[in-house]
C-alpha cells in the first residue's frame, strides 16, 4: 500500500487477506496487523473486517453479475469492503468507492484494475437489488454437515443470527436486575446481564472492582449445570480464559483451574484478581494431570472447532475447512476420559464445547458412554430455566442454538450434559 491509502481500510484489507489467503483467524493476526493504528482506528479495521466477512457471502452474490473473471484477491476484497461499508455501515456510496479505487491503485498487482473496481462498484449500486438478495449462507463445507444434522430452515435461522452479530452479555457476581438497571441492559431468562450497543466495556461501572465479567449467556450455562455447591472441589479441566473458573468460585466452590497454555492462563490469574476470586492454577496438559485427591466435580470445556462463536467470529467458516476438526474430536474423547478418571466415585463431569458439531457434543456422550459401563446422564441437570424443553436431546444434554431467543438477539451455540460416575462398584472414573 502507498502512504496515500487510507491506513485503517489498508489494515482491514491485510486482515481480509490474511483470512482468506493466509486462513488464518483474526484473533492471531489482529494486533500485529492494527498495532500502527491510534486506538479507535485499530477498534474500526477489525470492525470493517469482521463486517466484511459477515457479509462476505452476500457481496459476493452482488458483485456475481458483474465479474467476467475473478479479480486478484486483493481487489476482489476491496470491493467486499465497499459494499459492506454502504450497505451495511452506512457510508456515503460515493466515498467508500472512491476509497476502495484509491486502496487499488496502490496494490502492486491491482492497479490496472482500478477502473474495473470503479465500474463494478457503480454498476452493483445502479443495479440497487442488495437488500433483495438471499443472506449470508456458511461455506459450504460447514453448512452440508449442518443441514444433515439441524434442516434447512434451522441453518437458515442460525445464519440470519450469524449475520445479526452478537450483543456484549455479563455475568454477574449478584443482583443481576440492579446492573441490568444501572448498565442499561435487560436481564436475560437465564440470569445474564445483555448490554444494548457495543460500549467500552472497561469503562463501565463494575469492571475495575470485578463486579461481573463479560460472557455470553450461552458460555454461562455449562456452571449453571454443574450447579456447584459452596465448599465443593471442582477441577476446571481447559479454564482459560477462565469466565466458568469465575462462576465456579464466585459460587463457592474449591476450584482448580488447569489449562496447558501458559500465556492464557496469565488472563485467568488476571481475571481472578479483578474479580477478588480465589482458584489454584496449574498449568499442565490436562491427559498428563494425576490429581492427589478425587474432586467432586470436573467441568471440561474441552477445545473444539468453536463453530458455535460464528457470530462473534466471522473469520472462522474462511480461515477452517474441516480438515482440522477431526483430530480435536479425538482429544475430546480422551480429555472425557481422564476427566472421568479425576472423579470421586457418584462424582460429575460436565462436558461442554461451544461447538454446532454433534461429534463434539450428542455424539461424545454416546461414545463415552458406551465406554465407561455404569456412566449415565442426569438429564434433570439440563432442565434449566429460561430455555425451550427441547433444548434438551434425546441423551439428556442441553444445545442451545445462534437462533435461540430471537427478540432478544439470540446466543453462542453450545453443548452441556452432566454425566455421573457410580457412587461404588462402577469403573466409569478408572480408565
Ligand atoms: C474452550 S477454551 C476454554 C474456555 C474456558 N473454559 C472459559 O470459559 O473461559 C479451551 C481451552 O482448552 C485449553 N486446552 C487445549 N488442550 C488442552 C490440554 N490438552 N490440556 C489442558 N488444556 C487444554 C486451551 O488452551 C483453551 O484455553
Amino acid at each position: 500500500m502507498s502512504q496515500t491509502a487510507d491506513p485503517v481500510r489498508a489494515a482491514a484489507l491485510r486482515l481480509l487477506w490474511e483470512v482468506l489467503e493466509e486462513r488464518r483467524l483474526l484473533p492471531e493476526v489482529t494486533a500485529r496487523i492494527v498495532a500502527p493504528l491510534d486506538p479507535p482506528d485499530r477498534a474500526r479495521a477489525q470492525r470493517l473486517a469482521t463486517g466484511t466477512l459477515r457479509w462476505m457471502d452476500r457481496a459476493d452474490r452482488a458483485l456475481g453479475p458483474f465479474l467476467r473473471m475473478k479479480p486478484w484477491p486483493g481487489v476482489h476484497n476491496a470491493l467486499r469492503l465497499a459494499l459492506y461499508e454502504i450497505y451495511v455501515d452506512g457510508a456515503a456510496p460515493h466515498g467508500a468507492v472512491s476509497a476502495a479505487v484509491d486502496l487499488v491503485r496502490t496494490m502492486e498487482r491491482g492497479q490496472s484494475q482500478a477502473g474495473l473496481a470503479n465500474g463494478v462498484l457503480r454498476n452493483v449500486i445502479r443495479k440497487g437489488d442488495w437488500e433483495a438478495l438471499p443472506l449470508p449462507r456458511l461455506p459450504k463445507w460447514l453448512r452440508k454437515p449442518l443441514v444433515a444434522d439441524y434442516g434447512k430452515d434451522t441453518v437458515a435461522a442460525m445464519e440470519a443470527a450469524f449475520a445479526r452479530g452478537a450483543p456484549i452479555d455479563l455475568t454477574v457476581k449478584s443482583d443481576p436486575e440492579g446492573w441490568a438497571e444501572r448498565l442499561g441492559g435487560q436481564v436475560l431468562p437465564t440470569g445474564s446481564v445483555r448490554l444494548p450497543g457495543a460500549p467500552q466495556v472497561t469503562a463501565l461501572p463494575g469492571y475495575v472492582d470485578g463486579r461481573w465479567w463479560v460472557q455470553d449467556a450461552a458460555a454461562a450455562l455449562p456452571v449453571r449445570l454443574l450447579a456447584p455447591a459452596p465448599g465443593e472441589r471442582v477441577l476446571d479441566f481447559c479454564a482459560a480464559p477462565g469466565g466458568k473458573t469465575l462462576q465456579l468460585a464466585a459460587a463457592g466452590a474449591e476450584v482448580t483451574a488447569l489449562d496447558i497454555s501458559e500465556g492464557r492462563m496469565g488472563r485467568v490469574r488476571e481475571n481472578l484478581d479483578r474479580c477478588n476470586l480465589r482458584a489454584e492454577l496449574v498449568v499442565a496438559d490436562a491427559l498428563d494431570y494425576r490429581p492427589d485427591r478425587a474432586y467432586d466435580a470436573v467441568l471440561l470445556d474441552a477445545p473444539c472447532s468453536a463453530t458455535g462463536t460464528i457470530r462473534r467470529h466471522p473469520d472462522l467458516p474462511y480461515a477452517k475447512t474441516g480438515e482440522e476438526f477431526p483430530a480435536l474430536f479425538g482429544l475430546q474423547e480422551r480429555l472425557i476420559d481422564r476427566a472421568l478418571a479425576c472423579l470421586r466415585p457418584g462424582g460429575r463431569l460436565v462436558f461442554c464445547t461451544c461447538s454446532l458439531l454433534v461429534d463434539e457434543g450428542e455424539e461424545q456422550v454416546r461414545d463415552a458412554l458406551a465406554r465407561h459401563p455404569g456412566l449415565t446422564v442426569d438429564r434433570a441437570a439440563a432442565e434449566l430455566p429460561g430455555l425451550a424443553p427441547d433444548s434438551i436431546g434425546a441423551e439428556g444434554g442441553l444445545r442451545v442454538r445462534p437462533d435461540a431467543w430471537p427478540d432478544l438477539g439470540g446466543m453462542d451455540g453450545f453443548y452441556m450434559v452432566s454425566l455421573r460416575v457410580p457412587a461404588e462398584g462402577g469403573t466409569a472414573g478408572t480408565p
